[in-house]
């Protein structure tokens, strides 16, 4: 039954949280006419959340605000508080779906580093797409709110879906990979971000200049597969591959530098995630990944354990006022 709001009007808030990510694999292949680039990626959710507050207000409309209990600085982020933001954009596109619904008001909690390659915005959008869904009781299927999400970005879908997958398509063609262990990451977030078009703008440049025909990518390496199965970080620390860290590193040469530290300070690998700027070390266990977040903090180097599969977009609370 659909219940917008509390007894006697009263307004109702729902929470939702949804995970960050690292692309544990990202293979990018050339651009295509619609500006989009097709991806074979595996998609890792780790456990530094974004929440979404969604609560009813009287009329229409939808509003948003950044809430304090952020761990980023919310007053020195550059993120539209407009219809350009992506979780209003994700309950303007719910509202459209849903009869007679009712205003709304998003309070976003950000963790995740903003353009740091982690999905941050997409995770608020597959938040907002939760809770307004549970806030107007659209009764929209799993598969349903799967397509809105793909219409908001290419990252949206795995922001709902969570847990670990292989992405296909633009990288919303998702299938769950099984994934039993946890591994665990330092992530190092950088202090300025990197705009995912001019990434993946980079690399066309670099391809260019080298004049090599890059394959459409069909399929994942089927290796990563079988270490996320067996919880093998030391086999999946090989096998770690983004096409666009270089164009990364292009863009940001000082990334270099945290790469090189991780390989001589006992992470298993280091990679670029997604467009970056953020680093994701993969440690060999827990211990290991706090000893490193301590070591680079040491050094004066923000850095946060994590560890994935965790999952995807969930309500947290849903009250009424
Ligand atoms: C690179 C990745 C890797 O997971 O993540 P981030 O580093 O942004 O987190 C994703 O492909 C980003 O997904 P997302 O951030 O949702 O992208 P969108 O908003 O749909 O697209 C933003 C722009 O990125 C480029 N883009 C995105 C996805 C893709 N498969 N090919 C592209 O060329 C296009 O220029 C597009 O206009
Ligand atoms: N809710 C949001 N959170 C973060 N960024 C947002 C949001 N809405 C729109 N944006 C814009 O999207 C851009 C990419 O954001 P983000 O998802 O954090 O990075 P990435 O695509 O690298 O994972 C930001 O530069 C920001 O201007």
């Amino acid at each position: 039954m659909r219940t917008p709001s509390g007894p006697g009007g009263r307004p109702r808030s729902v929470r939702v949280r949804a995970p960050g990510k690292v692309n544990v694999s990202l293979q990018v292949g050339p651009l295509r006419p619609d500006g989009y680039h097709s991806v074979a990626s595996v998609y890792l959710a780790v456990s530094l959340f974004e929440e979404v507050t969604a609560t009813s207000t009287p009329g229409t409309g939808v509003t948003v605000s950044l809430s304090p209990a952020s761990t980023l600085d919310v007053d020195a982020l550059e993120i539209p508080l407009d219809e350009r933001n992506l979780a209003v954009k994700a309950a303007r596109l719910m509202a459209e779906m849903t009869e007679d619904p009712t205003g709304v008001h998003l309070t976003i909690t950000k963790r995740v580093p903003v353009a740091g390659g982690m999905g941050g915005g997409s995770a608020d959008a597959a938040a907002a797409l939760l809770a307004c869904d549970a806030l107007w009781g659209s009764g929209l299927s799993k598969e349903e709110l799967a397509h809105v999400a793909a219409e908001l970005g290419a990252d949206v879908p795995f922001a709902l879906l969570g847990g670990a997958a292989v992405g296909l398509g633009v990288g919303d063609q998702l299938s769950p990979a099984l994934a039993t262990s946890r591994f665990d990451w330092v992530l190092v977030p950088a202090d300025f971000g990197l705009s995912t078009p001019r990434v993946f703008a980079e690399l066309d440049r670099l391809r260019d200049e080298e004049g090599i025909a890059v394959p459409e990518p069909i399929d994942v390496e089927p290796a990563i597969l079988a270490a996320l199965r067996t919880g093998d970080a030391g086999g999946l620390s090989h096998l770690l591959v983004n096409d666009l860290q270089r164009a990364a590193i292009g863009l940001a040469p000082q990334l270099r530098d945290t790469l090189g530290w991780a390989d001589s300070h006992g992470a298993l690998a280091s990679i670029v995630s997604g467009s970056g700027p953020t680093i994701a070390l993969l440690a060999p266990d827990a211990a290991s990944a706090e000893d490193l977040a301590a070591e680079l903090a040491h050094r004066g180097v923000e850095a946060v354990a994590v560890h994935g599969p965790v999952p995807g977009a969930r309500i947290v609370s849903d009250t009424v006022l």
